[in-house]
């Protein structure tokens, strides 16, 4: 059996961007779609944090979205622990719901601010049924204590609480449901900076007390390579490259890794010079045909112009880049 949790095969999402008001004036009925993810494919094993990583518009938080069924799926399956997620409803969708939590971006706008921070935490117990009566206020207070903050926050309203602080929150109101799996969707791009080594660093203590899996988005790639395990690179909403974590940094294989790791300021990779990202990312409603970084990529040749490469195994993962294919023949 495979010692994956979650598993992802196909997945796919359009959004319909047609403008009804443009098809009057003009007399026509022209559907416009945009591609948001295209057949994106990864697995994420027990306790581990997979990360994704990509620029503003890769198709990050879509995806988090439709793994956490905020937003369904256009082609293909979420498994979480080999259950299908999509297309399942009732009870065991609930039970499924229980195992997995999301943690946003932006604590200011995540948590309600007329809930006293004692009901925020107890919620997701109060919708699973999961306690009753003192238990409920007794575990908000192991909660609190193990995110930090102390048992007597509960009775105070979020905007009492500094931007970390109210992350933290977060944290423990994701915990209550005692979940298997979370989604952290850029958890400490809101924060100071010097406040987002220590949540980091606490979701990964949380981690290794619960066994806790992780799916990390963000843009951040100093704290993707503090965080995970293994990471998917996106681009155009395509996966181009999966690797482990160490090794996509110091051996990078697909051109828009190699692109997205130069650009970043203090990481010393691999002792390359550092280069800003070059050209701006296309239209996600058109596409370009064939490989769809070959406008920006300074090894595209020919065929990169017709043809989408296909995956190609690496050292620890995968990459799809023509430029691969005749490296390994
Ligand atoms: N509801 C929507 N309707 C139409 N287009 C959408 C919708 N949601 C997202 N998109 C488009 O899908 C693409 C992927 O967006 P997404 O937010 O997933 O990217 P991202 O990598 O998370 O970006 P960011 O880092 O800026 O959050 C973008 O082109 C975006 O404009």
């Amino acid at each position: 059996m495979s010692d994956a949790l979650l598993k992802i095969d196909h997945l796919t999402r359009y959004f319909d961007v047609s403008k009804p008001w443009l098809n009057r004036v003009l007399e026509r009925e022209e559907k416009q779609y945009l591609t948001a993810v295209a057949d994106v494919s990864f697995e994420i094993k027990r306790g581990e944090t997979f990360a994704l990583v990509g620029e503003s518009g890769s198709g990050k938080s879509t995806i988090a979205k439709m793994v956490v069924g905020l937003l369904g799926a256009s082609e293909g399956t979420i498994a979480f622990d080999g259950h299908r997620m999509t297309g399942t409803a009732g009870a065991e969708m609930r039970e499924l719901r229980r195992r997995f939590q999301m943690i946003f971006q932006d604590p200011f706008a995540s948590l309600n601010p007329r809930w006293r921070v004692g009901d925020i935490i107890a919620e997701p117990i109060h919708t699973f049924g999961l306690l009753k009566g003192a238990d409920v206020s007794n575990r908000v207070g192991e909660l609190l204590d193990t995110v930090g903050l102390s048992a007597k926050d509960a009775e105070k309203f979020p905007h009492e609480f500094s931007g970390g602080q109210r992350q933290r929150i977060a944290i423990a109101r994701a915990l209550s449901s005692k979940p298997e799996f979370i989604v952290c969707d850029e958890p400490t791009s809101a924060l100071d900076v010097s406040v987002q080594a220590q949540i980091l660093n606490l979701m990964k203590d949380l981690q290794d007390e619960m066994g806790l899996t992780y799916l990390f988005i963000s843009h951040d790639l100093s704290v993707v390579r503090h965080m995970a395990n293994r990471i998917g690179v996106l681009y155009l909403g395509r996966l181009v490259e999966v690797a482990d974590g160490k090794r996509l940094f110091t051996d990078p294989q697909h051109p828009y890794t190699r692109m997205l790791l130069d650009a970043v300021p203090d990481l010393a990779l691999s002792g390359r010079r550092r280069k800003p990202v070059e050209g701006e990312i296309p239209n996600p409603i058109n596409p370009p045909p064939g490989c769809a970084f070959h406008p920006r990529c300074p090894l595209a040749m020919p065929r990169c112009k017709v043809d989408a490469p296909l995956a190609v195994a690496t050292a620890t993962g995968y990459a799809a880049c023509f430029a691969l294919d005749q490296k390994t023949a």
